[in-house]
């Protein structure tokens, strides 16, 4: 059986009579890259919070490590690393100070503590900048140093709330591969994105909106299985064509890639390239091909951002 790092069962997280999370199940596989994919204000920040025993729930059950939260969240403390949205660096600080600090919190001795900071200033590029004060640092430095903070004590499981936000493709992509080193390790990591290509990704991912998972499970298998076919079609006048699609039933949702529109249409109509070129004589000498699902398609399927 697959050993778990969380185990999040029936979990509702209210404000007041604001429910923030709504019956939420969550199991993360230990070692496992977990992404949490949703539109803003649907609930993942909330969720994190609770998981790493920051906020109680409203009801539900929550394991994390085999530890019952938010009971035995001082527990729990020492085995996370957490990442927040805003880098949470000391701006007057240097970067190996910054590094001192978070392993003093974590109380580790001063032999490890040296021992870790130069390792973690190699992996993490930061060699050279030791002396460097986090105000006059890149945001890709900055996410490297927060990424290289929140790894100190050596935790099993890594929190990681919008952590590229900030910065470029290649400081993203460097970021991933660090992630995967870390996985590959045996750190269990769920991470919180709005980028497709990053969710991606993961190992697992789920999709929320409004407080609930609206799906979950492997990229692939999302894709596979989300329900329609993907067409993209060639054609003139694409803005009108796209309105007329919008009023057929038989259509998931439209959206514009430069010259060609990529149409979602429910895999009930068995031939959706024959049904457009017959349905709309416009297109009967046009381009258009089947393509291959990404997950934005997915999150269109799954979310109400479809529903145009
Ligand atoms: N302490 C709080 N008190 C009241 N409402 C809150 C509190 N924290 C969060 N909320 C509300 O709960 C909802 C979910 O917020 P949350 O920050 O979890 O969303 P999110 O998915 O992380 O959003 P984003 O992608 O923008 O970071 C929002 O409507 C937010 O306003």
């Amino acid at each position: 059986m697959t050993q778990l790092a969380i185990e999040a069962v029936n979990v509702v997280k209210k404000f007041a009579d604001f429910t923030a999370i709504e019956n939420v199940t969550l199991r993360v596989p230990k070692g496992c890259i977990y992404g949490f994919l949703g539109p803003n204000g649907c609930g993942k920040s909330t969720m994190i919070r609770v998981l790493t025993g920051l906020l109680s729930p409203t009801s539900g059950e929550v394991n994390v490590l085999g530890l019952s939260i938010p009971k035995q969240t001082e527990a729990l403390r020492l085995k996370i690393g957490y990442m927040t949205q805003k880098f949470s660096l000391y701006d007057d600080l240097s970067v190996e100070e910054n590094m001192q600090f978070i392993g003093q919190i974590f109380g580790m001795n001063s032999k490890l503590l040296r021992h870790r900071i130069e390792k973690q200033l190699i992996i993490y590029g930061l060699d050279a900048l030791r002396k460097q004060r986090v105000a006059g640092m890149s945001g890709g430095q900055k996410q490297r140093l927060s990424l290289a903070c929140a790894t100190m004590h050596n935790p099993e499981l890594l929190f990681l709330d919008e952590p590229t936000s900030a910065v470029d493709p290649q400081n993203r992509r460097d970021f991933w591969e660090q992630l995967f080193d870390l996985s590959e390790q045996g750190t269990t990591i769920l991470v919180t994105t709005h980028y497709m290509d990053e969710a991606e990704r993961c190992h697992r991912l789920a999709i929320m909106e409004s407080g609930q998972i609206r799906a979950d499970g492997e990229p692939e298998m999302l894709m596979r299985d989300m329900g329609v076919n993907v067409i993209e079609v060639y054609a003139p006048n694409l803005r009108a064509l796209k309105l007329k699609l919008m009023a057929c039933k038989q259509v998931r949702s439209t959206a514009q890639q430069g010259v060609r529109l990529r149409v979602l249409i429910f895999q009930d109509v068995i031939d959706p390239i024959e049904w457009l070129k017959t349905t709309f004589t416009e297109l009967s000498h046009a381009e258009i091909n089947l393509a291959r699902p990404s997950l934005e398609d997915v999150f269109v399927c799954v979310t109400g951002e479809g529903r145009q």
